[in-house]
């Protein structure tokens, strides 16, 4: 963990290149995402991911109304609304949260299932609690600094298309239109929540706090992760 300084503020591209540094850190490098891109998983494997990974789609927007609850400012709040209205839609079958529904059922999972959380496993629930707790409790800039895993986002999710439609041939294409949609929102995103933390956090300790912030957010994906690839150990109760 970093520690607090008052040190001399980092310029804004000395900044931004703390932040970019970070990248090690995401969960493309995961062992899970790695075999997923090499083609390596099970269809057990794939569906266990799609379900647990439904739990965190879910819960984006209650962090990004936790944000907007906490942030002052109504031109950020104008701005930042947007992206939940990504995820929830405006109309009935539209939205993120409906088309990973819809990569649901292209892997075989119908929207009852994904819907009930108590398919979802308990580390996945613990660290996407995590996130929305952090973003309910921390300075509305760094919960904002916590998005920027965006940043490495686009990246990781073209790869992982490009591997789906290659290697999972038993997946319906009409699913993946989630992770179409993210390719061009993701970059709008992570440009925006990026001129904000660099034009919000002024002092050094402002700029390690949000440095804090994306590693916070990097360890829960990963964390998230660990818990998809070790998949249920509880005893089945009968
Ligand atoms: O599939 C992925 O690898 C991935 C990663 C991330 C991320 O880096 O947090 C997000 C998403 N997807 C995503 O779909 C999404 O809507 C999203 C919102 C956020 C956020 O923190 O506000 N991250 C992510």
């Amino acid at each position: 963990m970093l520690t607090i300084t008052n040190q001399i503020p980092w310029t804004a591209a000395e900044f931004e290149a703390e932040l970019r540094k970070q990248h090690h850190r995401y969960h493309h490098l995961h062992p899970f995402h790695q075999r997923m891109n090499a083609g390596e998983l099970t269809k057990e494997e794939v569906q266990r991911w799609v379900i647990n990974r439904f739990y965190y789609q879910r819960n984006i927007p209650l962090k990004d109304a936790a944000i907007l609850s906490n942030c002052p400012d109504h031109e950020v709040r104008r701005h930042w609304i947007s992206r939940i209205i990504d995820h929830d839609g405006t109309t009935e079958a539209t939205g993120g949260i409906e088309a990973w529904l819809k990569l649901g059922e292209a892997v075989g999972l119908c929207k009852e299932h994904l819907l009930n959380d108590q398919n979802t496993l308990p580390g996945v629930r613990y660290a996407v609690d995590a996130y929305v707790n952090f973003c309910k409790t921390k300075p509305w800039i760094e919960s904002v600094a916590s998005s920027l895993t965006e940043l490495f986002g686009p990246d990781a999710i073209r790869t992982r298309l490009a591997a789906l439609e290659k290697h999972y041939l038993w997946i319906d294409p009409k699913g993946f239109d989630y992770f179409r949609t993210r390719l061009h929102q993701a970059p709008q995103d992570a440009r925006y929540a990026l001129n904000l933390v660099i034009s919000n956090c002024r002092t050094r300790d402002m700029q390690e706090r949000a440095v804090q912030a994306l590693i916070f957010k990097c360890d829960l994906l990963w964390s998230q992760l660990e818990a998809i690839e070790r998949g249920e150990t509880r005893p089945i109760n009968v």
